[in-house]
């Protein structure tokens, strides 16, 4: 949950940042085998378990991964699934297989992280067939590229590139067939805080100039997200998320663990936020592009 500073720009900082992959998904391993939500597929990643971690954390990356998750399938849905949709610095992210057996999948679904985690995605999804199988279903043809550093389907590409340096993203992508005509979904959850606010700020702006009909969900420290060109943008911190979330269900999840003092999760929950920013040409509709459940 913890935001690290910005690195420099040196391999051990990298190397620092490409850890944080680890930190998210063994949170959300541990928190999903605690039943805070289920996720079928992160066990292919994280093999174990691993140390407890607070209710406070479990909480608090309940109402994270039920608030992206909230804005995410109502853009598919608002496109009726003609759209793509681009997990920047996804890291394990176990989205497309979600999506898959909700039957919400985008056109395209894509990926980016470094070349070194997408490595070892890429490894974990060649050796687990509960991983290949969703991917091979959904692609047409008998080739599929898969190498060390990229993996491309019809339905699922991920990404080995620095998200520091836009021409390469922004090249990579459109060799696997990024389409910037079609409604986009760009996701960054817990990534732009580990960038310079000009690095962070490059990417959001390539963003808004790339696509003419998009939304942009960020999560973490809310002063970070910038409205570099975007026609609106808004932020909600996180308990007021977890206070908008379905009741029954946040109920169900307050009675998994005792929580001695509510005023931590409060605390904390106050100082990450999810941002949404949107430009809607196709005019999908804004108010179903905003953080309401119905
Ligand atoms: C805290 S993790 C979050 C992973 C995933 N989004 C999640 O929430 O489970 C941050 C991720 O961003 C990636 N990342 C950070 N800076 C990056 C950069 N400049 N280029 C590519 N990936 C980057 C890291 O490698 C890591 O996988």
């Amino acid at each position: 949950m913890a935001a690290r500073q910005p690195f420099t720009d040196t391999d051990t900082a990298d190397e620092a940042v490409r850890t944080t992959c680890d930190d998210a998904s063994t949170c959300k391993r541990f928190a999903t085998s605690k039943g805070y939500w289920k996720d079928p597929y992160i066990q292919y990643f994280v093999r174990s378990v691993g140390e407890r971690k607070a209710p406070e954390i479990n909480r608090g990356y309940y109402a994270r991964v039920q608030g992206m998750n909230h804005l995410l399938d109502a853009f598919i849905r608002k496109a009726e699934c003609d759209c793509q949709v681009i997990n920047l610095g996804a890291g394990l992210d176990t989205t497309f297989w979600r999506l898959k057996d909700q039957n919400l999948m985008p056109r395209k679904f894509f990926e980016v992280d470094f070349p070194t985690i997408v490595a070892r995605k890429i490894h974990n999804i060649k050796t687990k067939p509960p991983l290949s199988k969703p991917i091979i279903e959904t692609h047409s043809t008998d080739s599929l590229l898969l190498d060390a550093h990229s993996l491309d389907s019809d339905r699922y590409c991920i990404v080995g590139a620095d998200l520091r340096d836009i021409s390469s993203l922004d090249e990579k992508l459109k060799k696997f067939q990024l389409n910037p005509e079609l409604p986009t979904l760009l996701l960054s959850e817990c990534v732009l805080v580990y960038m310079t606010p000009s690095q962070s700020s490059n990417l959001v702006h390539w963003a808004a100039e790339t696509f003419h009909t998009a939304m942009f969900i960020n999560y973490e420290q809310k002063e970070r997200f910038l409205k570099t060109s975007w026609e609106n943008a808004d932020a909600l911190d996180m308990m007021t998320i977890y206070s908008m979330l379905p009741q029954e269900d946040v109920a169900r999840i307050e009675r998994l663990e005792f929580l001695d003092e509510k005023e931590l999760l409060q605390q904390l929950l106050q100082h990450y936020s999810i941002c949404w920013a949107t430009k809607d040409k196709l005019n999908l509709g804004k108010t179903t592009l905003c953080f309401r459940y119905t």
